[in-house]
């Protein structure tokens, strides 16, 4: 098969950057386009200077009709509103939309499943292994303790992210509420504060810490009488989650349309 040729959406961006380089080094991939908000000042620079890699003589560009036009695939870190404007192009063009962002909404997530039909998607709220496995271990854990053990989910990133909880947290609260067969949208219990009252027996709990330049640290507390079970991930480079995204848009090239998670591409599924 031919080098896969990759567009990085957001590429002047923490995320960005990081894939610009994974690309760089990942034989089989070839950077095919960067693309960045309308009105950017970073606009024409080339990606590769941005990066910190020598010049590649791909400019950044705000319009992604053009630049996939002769792609196979997108790597999108991005905002909300980008990605689901992102999600169309990458469909019509029939490309692999490896989707990253996080902050999505509900309504957002249901225009990403409209397009499956037709479009190869491949999304998570964190493409590392690590977590990835995380998210497994949570599952099985849950599965085996009852709701006297009270479910906390606990998250710090760097000080500019933009979102809380994390879309890694959600994907965990996930994992744990589906090893507990309840649904997550009524069990959650987010932004504690003031008289609060006791806890519900059965909800997960979130909270997010901000500061400084973490790449993502999380931990699960299974919180019972006189013992607690912690389990955590902390990313040391955000360079795990551009191979995690390259290995997805990899394995996703020529499957078919559908909407795939990290678990699918790390064959986790089963777990
Ligand atoms: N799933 C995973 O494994 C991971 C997910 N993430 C998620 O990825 C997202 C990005 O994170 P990060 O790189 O740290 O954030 P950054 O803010 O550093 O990067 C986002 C980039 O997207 C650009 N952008 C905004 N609008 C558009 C647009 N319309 N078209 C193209 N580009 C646009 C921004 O440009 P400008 O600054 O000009 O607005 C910026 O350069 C977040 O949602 C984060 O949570 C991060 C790490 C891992
Ligand atoms: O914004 C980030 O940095 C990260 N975002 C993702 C999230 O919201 O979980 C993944 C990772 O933790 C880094």
């Amino acid at each position: 098969m031919s080098d896969m040729r990759l567009i990085v959406a957001g590429a002047g961006g923490r995320m960005g950057r990081a894939l610009i380089r994974t690309i760089s080094e990942t034989p089989g991939a070839v950077l095919a386009g960067a693309l960045e908000a309308p009105g950017s000042e970073l606009l024409g620079q080339d990606a590769g200077v941005l990066a910190g890699l020598p010049e590649n003589g791909v400019k950044l560009s705000a319009d992604l009709w053009t630049l996939s036009k002769d792609a196979d695939g997108i790597l999108d870190f991005t905002v909300p509103a980008a990605t689901i404007a992102n999600v169309a192009i990458a469909a019509q063009r029939g490309l692999v939309h490896v989707i990253g962002t996080t902050g999505l909404s509900s309504s957002d997530n249901a225009v990403i499943k409209s397009v499956t039909g037709q479009a190869i998607v491949v999304q998570s709220g964190n493409m590392s292994l690590g977590v990835n496995l995380l998210a497994a271990l949570v599952k099985r854990v849950a599965q085996s303790l009852d709701d006297g053990f009270d479910i906390e989910v606990l998250e710090m990133h760097h000080k500019a992210k933009i979102d809380a909880p994390s879309g890694t947290a959600f994907m965990l609260g996930q994992a744990a509420a589906e090893g507990r067969k309840i649904p997550l949208e009524q069990h959650s219990a987010r932004g504690r504060d003031g008289l609060t009252g006791a806890r519900n027996t059965g909800d997960i709990g979130f909270a997010s810490l901000r500061g400084g330049t973490v790449a993502g640290d999380h931990t699960v507390i299974f919180a019972g009488p006189y013992e607690r079970i912690e389990l955590s991930h902390k990313a040391e480079d955000r360079m795990i989650f551009a191979h995690g995204a390259l290995k997805a848009a990899m394995w996703a090239h020529g499957k078919k349309p559908g909407l795939y998670s990290m678990a699918d591409v790390l064959g986790l599924g089963d777990m």
